[in-house]
């Protein structure tokens, strides 16, 4: 009957408190004032720029552990679990991150500076160009808000990752998150039947990143650029 159907559709009160607990998590934690604002003063030197988008990642790495921790569910996962999704996750949260960013529909005067400095901190073009269309193929899905913020909790509850020693509680809650975002890939974009698994395919793309971003790790490395504590530890490196 219709209504079982419609039932079966709507966004339920809990799924809404769980949306609205993502987004605000989402919205809450961003880079700290101080830290964009130096990307419109410093200089513009290959080796400028890598510093200064270190400094950036290992922000974000910060803003990506509160936003995790207040994902409903996170922080009841075994410790180490917990530490896990994080290390797993890291480089597709910021090349998610990023993707949004450079995709806005009103790019700021950051978001201009910021593509600058990527383009000239050192990546090999092999991995720019990977990452520029991977940039453009999330702007062409003109996500909303609340979709940035559940697809980041999904890719972040990815039960496969490495060392994960409960892979179904992590996949019961990535469940939780995947059915409140078809829910709302219907109601957002009514006319694209397919947006949800658009929305997942670009997943799919975010895992090839991040085995670029290990190669653009170690080419910086040869160069002898040196990475935070924070950033040595989420990415395992020296
Ligand atoms: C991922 C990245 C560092 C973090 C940047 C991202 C580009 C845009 C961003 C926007 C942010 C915002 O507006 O909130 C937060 C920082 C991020 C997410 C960079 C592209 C390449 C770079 C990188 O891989 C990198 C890795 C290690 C380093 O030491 C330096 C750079």
């Amino acid at each position: 009957s219709t209504t079982k159907l419609s039932k079966k559709l709507e966004i339920n009160r809990e799924q809404r408190a769980l949306m609205k607990a993502i987004v605000d998590a989402y919205n809450r934690h961003q880079i700290p004032e101080d830290v964009a604002k130096k990307l419109l003063q410093d200089q513009y030197s290959p080796e400028e720029n890598f510093l200064l988008l270190t400094e950036m990642a290992t922000s974000q790495v910060q803003v990506l552990v509160e936003f995790t921790k207040n994902i409903p569910g996170f922080l009841s996962l075994d410790r180490e679990d917990q530490i896990a999704l994080l290390k797993g996750s890291a480089v597709e949260a910021m090349f998610l991150r990023s993707a949004q960013v450079f995709s806005r529909k009103m790019p700021t005067e950051h978001t201009d500076v910021l593509e600058e400095r990527v383009r000239k901190s050192g990546i090999p073009d092999e991995f720019m160009t990977p990452m520029f269309n991977f940039y453009k193929s999330i702007g062409e899905l003109h996500m909303v808000q609340e979709e940035q913020a559940i697809l980041t909790a999904i890719t972040i509850l990815t039960p496969d990752r490495p060392y994960v020693k409960d892979p179904q509680a992590v996949e019961r809650l990535q469940e939780t998150m995947l059915d409140v975002l078809r829910k709302l890939c219907v109601l957002q974009h009514p006319q694209e039947q397919q947006y949800f698994a658009r929305l997942l395919g670009r997943l799919t793309e975010l895992r090839t990143l991040s085995h670029y971003h290990s190669e653009m790790l170690a080419s910086w490395r040869m160069n002898d650029h040196k990475f935070t504590p924070l950033l040595c530890e989420i990415w395992d490196v020296q």
